[in-house]
This record gives C-alpha cells, structure tokens and sequence, in this order.
C-alpha cells in the first residue's frame, strides 16, 4: 500500500515535469522571438543568465544581442528550458514598467525580501496603500531636515577621516606621499547608515563612531543575509519550501530570526514612543523636536484625516515599511557614492574641476567643525543642489554604474507588449507587439538601457560628465525617472528614496571634496561585480568582501 502512494506520488512528479520542462515550453509564444540558440552542457543548465546578469559579460552581450537579434531578444533562463524576454527597447520597458498589475515583481524574489515585509515586497492593492502613506515622509518640505543630518554625518565622517589621516595640514596641494589607504565603501556604508538611522527613526546608530550599536548590528547582519540568499542549493530550496528552514534552521536562518528579534524590539518601543511624542505636541502644540522622522511622518499620514481607516497600517506593517527604507536606500545610495569617489579618482581632471566649482560656494562652511542645528541652510543646499557640474558628475555615475545592474518582471496574465518597430520572427513574419504567457519572465537590462552606444553615442561605456550638456536626441527617448536613465527605475514602482539619496550625495560630496582629494589605490585593481547591487570588489580579493580602497590626502 505504502510503496503504490510511494510510486504513485512520483508518478505525479515526474509528469509534472515532463509538462513543465518538455511540452510547456513547446506552447511558449516567446519561441518565434529571435534569439540565441540554447547553451550546451553544463553550462547551459543556467541558459542565458550569466551572460546576461554577470558584470563582466553583460555589456558586451547586450551589444551582440542587439546586434544580431535586434532590441527584444528571446533568452533561456534556467535549466534552459523557460523561454524569457530580454529587452532593451524604450517601448516594451516603458509599457511593463507602467503595468504594474499585469508585471509583477516575481514571488521568488519577493519571498527573499518578504522578511522586510514593506514597499519593496508588496503589490496590488497593498502596494498603494503603503505608497500612499509613505509618500508625504519623501516631500520636498522634508528635505531641508535631512539636509541638516547629512551635513553633520559628512562632517563627522570628515573629522574621524582627519583623525585617521593625523594632524590636519593646510594648503590646497595634494601630497600624494601623505595619502593614505582608505576603504571608502566601508566607511561610505557606515555613514550612510547614520543618516537613513537619524532619518528613518530620529535614532543615532553611530556607526560612524563605532560598529556596536546592537539595532545597527541586526539590521547589517540581516541584510547581508538577504542579499546573500540564493548563493546555495539549500537557500533556493528554502524559497520554494520556505517550511524547511523552520525544520532545520541554520546558522542563517538563526541570525536573522535574532535580528529580527532585536528590530522588533527596539523598532517596536520606537513606534510607541514616537505615537505619545505626537499626541503630546499636538495636545501642546509644542516645536522644538523634529517629528520629521520618517517614522514619526508615516505615523501622522496613517493617522491624519486624510486617510481612510481601511488604508491605515498596523504597527507591524509601519515598522516594515522603515525596514524597507533601510534596505532600499542605504547600499544603493553608499555606493552610489562609493562609486563617484572611485570614478574621481581615476579621473583627476575631473575631480579638480568639480572640487573647483564647490569651491565657488563660501569654502569656510565645508571646513568648518559642525553644522548649527539652528542655522539655516537652506541657501546652501539650494546651492549645492544647483551646481551644474557636480550634477553632471552624479547622473553620470549613476548612467555609468547604476546600482541596480538589472530587474526582472514577471506577467500575470496573456498579454501583447507593443514594441517601438515592427518585428521579424524566427518564421519569418512581422509583428508590432510580443506575445507573451502568464508567468513568463520579462529582464529589465537597466544597466544596458543606460549603456547603449546607439542611444547615448559611441562612447556611452566611458565617464564623461560633459556629454550631459549635450545630449543627443535619442536620449530623450528613453523611460527613466532620473534624466532618462533607468538606475531610479520609471513608473508607478520607480524609487521613492530618490531626491533624498540626491541630497545625501551631494552633500557629502561637497564636504568631502573641500576636504580630501582621491586617488587610486596603485596595488588594488577595482571591479564592480552585481552581487544583488553592483558593488566594488578588489581583483583576486573577492573572498574578503566589497571593498573599495582609495588613497585619500587633505586638500
Ligand atoms: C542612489 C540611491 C538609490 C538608487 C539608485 C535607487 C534605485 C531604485 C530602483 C532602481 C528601484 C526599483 C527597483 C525595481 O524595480 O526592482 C527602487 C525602488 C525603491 N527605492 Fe530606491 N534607490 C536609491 C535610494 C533609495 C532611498 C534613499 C530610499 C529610501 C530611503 C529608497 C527607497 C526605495 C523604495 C521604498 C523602493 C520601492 C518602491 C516601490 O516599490 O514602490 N531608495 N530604488
């Protein structure tokens, strides 16, 4: 009886994937999409994805694919059995990224982050509710407030540079014989984390200080984590059967259950002091604290009158949703600045003529010790923000090396997606859209949008701030919420961090820049890898972790 269920429930399985691996592909409407052959042996057991998520190998890739198969290519994914659509056209990007309930965030990649609950895990319905809420903490109004707690992190980073430099010295040369070797992606995390910790919670982690603050080691330790996930076979079983980590739970799976202990605890006591705060000032009608904390505006839009009691969220849901915050905006906006360091200090011409415009702006204020929590700054970040080179230096970082390499859609029902020219298909006829089947994978190449010669110019893969003075029309072409790039992605489930991460860059780089001049680091060759985000590693160093060394002098 037992061996019949046995044989019987194999039966099944091995029926369920002769369907799923040979006859479901075979109704596939990608399959007439051009597009490169099946890969063989063992290689080919993950199709197309490492050419086309692998740094190294994704830009020139791209540039063959487009080449031979034109802008919508059909890819394998993996097993080599799914087909998957990979494309580069402005068209096909702009319509996924507008539909956001016909093109989902896969749940594979969703159960990964689920443990951060929030935005960046939720769709539908709930997606709009949490954006709703959330959206007045990311107002201009509440910029000039973060300007203050970037300002004074740049400056303690600043001063604990100083101190690792030694004595302070003067003078405008770089001394390249007194630089030192300083990673800056570590520091630059660090920081950053200070900054989202002031600005998510009205809570200092410190981090800049030191690395013992037992909230800032939960979040870091959980993070690492996520973003490691997928890296063994036991992690990708534990997406699709999430009940086995419960079973047996590993070290991993421990670390971030204690993580998410701490969170909840302290995020927890946080959200209920910050509700008696609000209820006191308004009863009071008092000023004097910030109550502009991303926590405490998340608490008054849930609360104000505005929103209907059936979209409030739980304390739960709140608290997840500053999780969010954290994990989307501190590594992308760390080495969106890690990355600007490294590019200025292989290009000195260039790092001379921005740190010269900052300098345009009065020079004493970047050196002074700390910012006055009274003093109005406002002019100056409006000055800072307005500096035309030193934009021209961030957008062309962030075209260059976006911090999301890639992105991926998956369809929640048969659809077409128009494309911008008509097609030739493998069998030889033309059509002006793609057909496409409930759950099939869309690939969203940010980093190839961003890099393609035949829209950007023949020397879209190099750093050149300047071409921002000059853009050629094709450019304008392009989908993306950030001057036609997609590194802030576009649509309705574009980033909500991104005037806030802008503020914090710009003025750390202006801080930082009337400070220290940067040099590469001469026995450390810097790559960027897309491990999750595109981070910096050293060659041959990879084991040790993201790294970005760079000689670092005062100015
Ligand atoms: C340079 C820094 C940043 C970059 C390059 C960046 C980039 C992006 C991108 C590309 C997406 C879309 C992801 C996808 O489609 O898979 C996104 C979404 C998001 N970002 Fe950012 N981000 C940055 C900073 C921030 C900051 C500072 C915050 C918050 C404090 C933030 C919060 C979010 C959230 C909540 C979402 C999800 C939005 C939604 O699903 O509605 N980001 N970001």
């Amino acid at each position: 009886m037992f061996f019949t269920a046995l044989s019987g429930c194999l039966l099944l399985v091995v029926a369920w994937l002769v369907y799923t691996l040979f006859i479901q592909p075979l109704f596939s409407p990608l399959r007439n999409l051009p597009g490169p052959d099946a890969r063989k042996g063992i290689i080919g057991l993950g199709g197309h994805l490492n050419l086309v998520l692998n740094a190294s190998l994704s830009k020139t890739t791209h540039e063959d694919f487009v080449a031979i198969y034109g802008r919508n290519v059909r890819i394998k994914g993996l097993g080599n059995f799914e087909d998957r659509l990979l494309s580069t056209d402005p068209a096909v990007i702009s319509y996924v990224l507008n539909h956001t309930n016909e093109y989902q965030k896969p749940w594979q990649s969703r159960r990964i982050i689920a443990r951060l609950i929030g935005l960046l895990a939720s769709e539908g319905e709930m997606h709009k509710r949490m954006r709703r809420v959330s959206s007045p903490a990311f107002s201009s109004h509440n910029l000039s407030d973060l300007m203050h707690i970037a300002m004074n992190k740049a400056y303690e980073l600043r001063d604990k540079w100083l101190t690792m430099l030694g004595e302070p010295q003067t003078g405008t040369e770089v001394r390249v014989d007194d630089a030192s070797k300083i990673d800056v992606c570590h520091w630059i995390s660090r920081s950053a984390f200070d900054v989202i910790g002031l600005a998510g919670f009205d809570y200092n982690f410190s981090a800049i200080q030191n690395e013992e603050n037992e909230l800032f080691l939960a979040y870091r330790n959980m993070f690492e984590i996520v973003v490691s996930r997928g890296e063994t076979l036991w992690d990708i079983a534990c997406i699709y059967f999430p009940w086995l980590e419960l079973l047996l739970p590993n070290e991993k799976t421990r670390t971030v259950q204690r993580s998410q202990k701490v969170i909840n605890s302290i995020g927890g006591q946080l959200i209920e002091e910050r509700k008696l705060r609000l209820a006191d000032s308004e009863k009071q009608n008092k000023t004097g604290f910030r109550n502009s904390d991303v926590l405490s505006l998340l608490i008054k839009s849930n609360f104000s009158s505005e929103t209907p009691p059936s979209q409030r969220l739980s304390d739960e849901e709140v608290l997840a949703n500053v999780n969010t915050y954290f994990f989307a905006g501190s590594d992308t906006t760390s080495l969106t600045l890690t990355w600007i360091l490294y590019l200025l200090a292989m290009h000195p011409e260039v790092q001379n003529r921005l740190r010269a415009e900052l300098y345009t702006l009065p020079k004493e204020i970047s050196r002074m010790p700390m910012i006055n929590e009274n003093g109005d700054w406002r002019h100056l970040w409006k000055d800072i923000d307005e500096l035309p080179y030193l934009n021209n230096v961030v957008r062309e970082t962030l075209r260059l090396i976006s911090p999301l390499h890639s992105s991926i859609r998956v369809a929640m029902k048969d659809d077409e997606i128009p494309t911008s020219d008509a097609i030739k298909m493998r069998d030889g006829s033309v059509h002006h859209g793609i057909k496409i089947k409930k759950g099939q994978f869309v690939h969203i190449p940010v980093e190839s949008m961003n890099l393609d010669k035949t829209v950007w110019g023949e020397d879209a893969w190099n750093f050149n701030p300047d071409r921002w003075d000059n853009l050629p029309d094709a450019v304008l072409e392009q989908p993306g919420l950030y001057n036609h790039t997609l590194s802030f992605s576009a649509g309705p489930r574009s980033c909500i961090g991104m005037k806030f991460s802008l503020t914090v860059i710009k003025d750390f780089l202006y801080v930082l820049l009337c400070n220290f001049a940067f040099l590469p680091a001469k026995d450390d060759r810097v790559y960027a890898k897309n491990t999750v985000l595109m981070r910096p590693y050293v060659s041959g160093k990879f084991m040790e972790g993201s790294q970005c060394p760079l000689k670092v002098t005062r100015v």
